[in-house]
C-alpha cells in the first residue's frame, strides 16, 4: 500500500481547520499548526476547534501542534491559511523548516499592502521556490459550510497542471469537488476582489437598498474585477468560473461571509472601529481594498466600486454620499 499524502496546514482559523478536514477526509495525514499551544492541545484532546469551528468533530487523521518544525516535516503539501497581511513575516520563519520538495498552497484571498503582491507572489518572493511549486485553492468555500460537509466546488490553480492535479486528488472528497486551472493570476484576483465587492454589497444591504442594487453591484463588481484581470494578464474566462462569479455570489449572499457582514454593519451606521470590534475573524477586504485600488491605479484600470469601498472604509465617507457619487458617474457603455 502506498504511503498517505502528508499535509501541513499553517493556520488553525476557520478555513485552515475546515480545509484540513477536507484533506483528512480525502485520506491525507494532516498536521495543523497554530500559534497557541492551548488551542493545539484542545484540538488534539477534544477533536474539535472550540475557538473557530465549535461543535464540529474533526477526523482522527488530523492533529494539531504549535511547533512549526513538527508540522512542516516531510509534508507533500504545505498549506498556508494565515491573514494575507501577516503571511510574509510568518513564512519567513517557516522557510528553513519546509520539506525540500513540498508544494506551497495558498488558501488566502488578499493582496499585500504596499507591494501589491498576490499571495503566490509573496510565497515565491519569501520561499524562493518556482511558480510550479506554488498552488492556490479558491472558489465559493465558506468554511462553516465545508466543515458541515455541505457540497461545494472549488478551484486548485497552479502554473503546472500536473501539480494542480496532484493537489486536486489530495483534496477531492464526496462533498468537495475541486477543478484545476492554470490561470493563477485570475484565480487569485477573483478571490481577493470578491471580498471588496462583498463589502460593497454588505454596505448596500445594511442601507436597505434592495436586491436590484445587489445584482447591479455583483455584476459591475465582476466587470471591474475582469478589467483588472485583463490588464494583469489573466484569462477573462476565469472570472465567470468558480474563482470569480462563484465565489462572488456565495460571499455576497451569505450571512456567514465576514466581509459581507462587515459591510452590513457599516451600512447600518456602525463606525469602522465599532465594526472592527465586533468582527472576530479575518475580513480580508478591509485591508485589501486599498491594495486592490493601488493595483488598479498602477495598471490604469477604473474600479469605481473598489474606490467607493476605500472611501467608506478608510476615508470616513458616509455611505449615502458614496452612493450618490457612484450613481452620479457619467453614463457609459456596459462594455467599457
Ligand atoms: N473562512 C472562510 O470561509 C474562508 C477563508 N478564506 C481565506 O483564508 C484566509 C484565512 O482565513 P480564516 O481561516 O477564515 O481566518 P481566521 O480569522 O478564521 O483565522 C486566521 C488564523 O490566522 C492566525 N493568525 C492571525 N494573526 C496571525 C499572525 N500574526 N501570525 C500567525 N497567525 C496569525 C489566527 O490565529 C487564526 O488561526 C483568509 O485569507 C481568508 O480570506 C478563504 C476561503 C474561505
Ligand atoms: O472566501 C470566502 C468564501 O469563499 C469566505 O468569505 P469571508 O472571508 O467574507 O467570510
Amino acid at each position: 500500500m502506498s504511503k498517505p499524502v502528508k499535509a501541513a496546514v499553517f493556520g488553525t482559523g476557520s478555513w485552515g481547520t475546515a480545509f484540513g478536514m477536507v484533506l483528512a477526509d480525502a485520506g491525507c495525514d494532516v498536521t495543523l499548526w497554530g500559534r497557541r499551544g492551548e488551542l493545539a492541545a484542545a484540538v488534539n484532546s477534544t477533536r474539535t476547534n472550540p475557538d473557530y469551528l465549535p461543535g464540529v468533530e474533526l477526523p482522527e487523521n488530523l492533529r494539531a501542534t504549535s511547533d512549526p518544525a513538527e508540522a512542516a516535516a516531510d509534508a507533500d503539501f504545505t498549506v498556508l491559511a494565515v491573514p494575507s497581511q501577516t503571511l510574509r513575516g510568518n513564512l519567513a520563519e517557516w522557510v528553513p523548516l519546509l520539506a525540500p520538495e513540498t508544494v506551497l498552497v495558498s488558501l488566502m484571498k488578499g493582496v499585500e499592502l504596499g507591494s501589491t503582491m498576490r499571495m503566490s507572489e509573496v510565497i515565491e518572493d519569501v520561499a524562493k521556490v518556482g511558480a510550479d511549486r506554488i498552488a492556490v485553492v479558491t472558489g465559493p468555500n465558506l468554511a462553516r459550510e465545508i466543515a458541515a460537509r455541505m457540497p461545494a466546488a472549488a478551484v486548485v490553480a497552479c502554473r503546472s497542471e500536473a501539480v494542480a492535479q496532484r493537489l486536486q486528488s489530495a483534496c477531492h472528497t464526496p462533498y468537495f469537488r475541486p477543478y484545476t486551472n492554470t490561470d493563477v493570476v485570475g484565480c487569485e484576483l477573483g478571490g481577493a476582489v470578491k471580498n471588496v465587492i462583498g463589502l460593497a454589497v454588505g454596505i448596500a444591504d445594511g442601507m436597505g437598498l434592495g436586491d436590484n442594487a445587489k445584482g447591479s453591484l455583483i455584476t459591475r463588481g465582476l466587470a471591474e474585477t475582469t478589467r483588472l484581470g485583463l490588464a494583469m494578464g489573466a484569462d477573462p474566462m476565469t472570472f465567470s468560473g468558480l474563482a470569480g462569479l462563484g465565489d462572488l455570489v456565495a460571499t455576497c449572499s451569505s450571512p456567514l461571509s465576514r466581509n459581507h457582514t462587515f459591510g452590513i454593519n457599516l451600512g447600518k451606521g456602525m463606525t469602522l472601529q465599532e465594526t472592527i470590534s465586533v468582527t472576530k475573524q479575518t475580513a480580508e477586504g478591509v485591508k485589501s481594498c486599498e491594495s486592490v485600488l493601488d493595483l488598479a491605479r498602477r495598471h490604469g484600470v477604473d474600479m469605481p466600486i473598489t474606490e467607493t469601498v476605500v472611501g467608506i472604509v478608510h476615508e470616513g465617507k458616509p455611505p449615502v454620499v458614496a452612493l450618490k457619487e457612484l450613481m452620479g458617474r457619467s453614463a457609459k457603455s456596459e462594455r467599457r
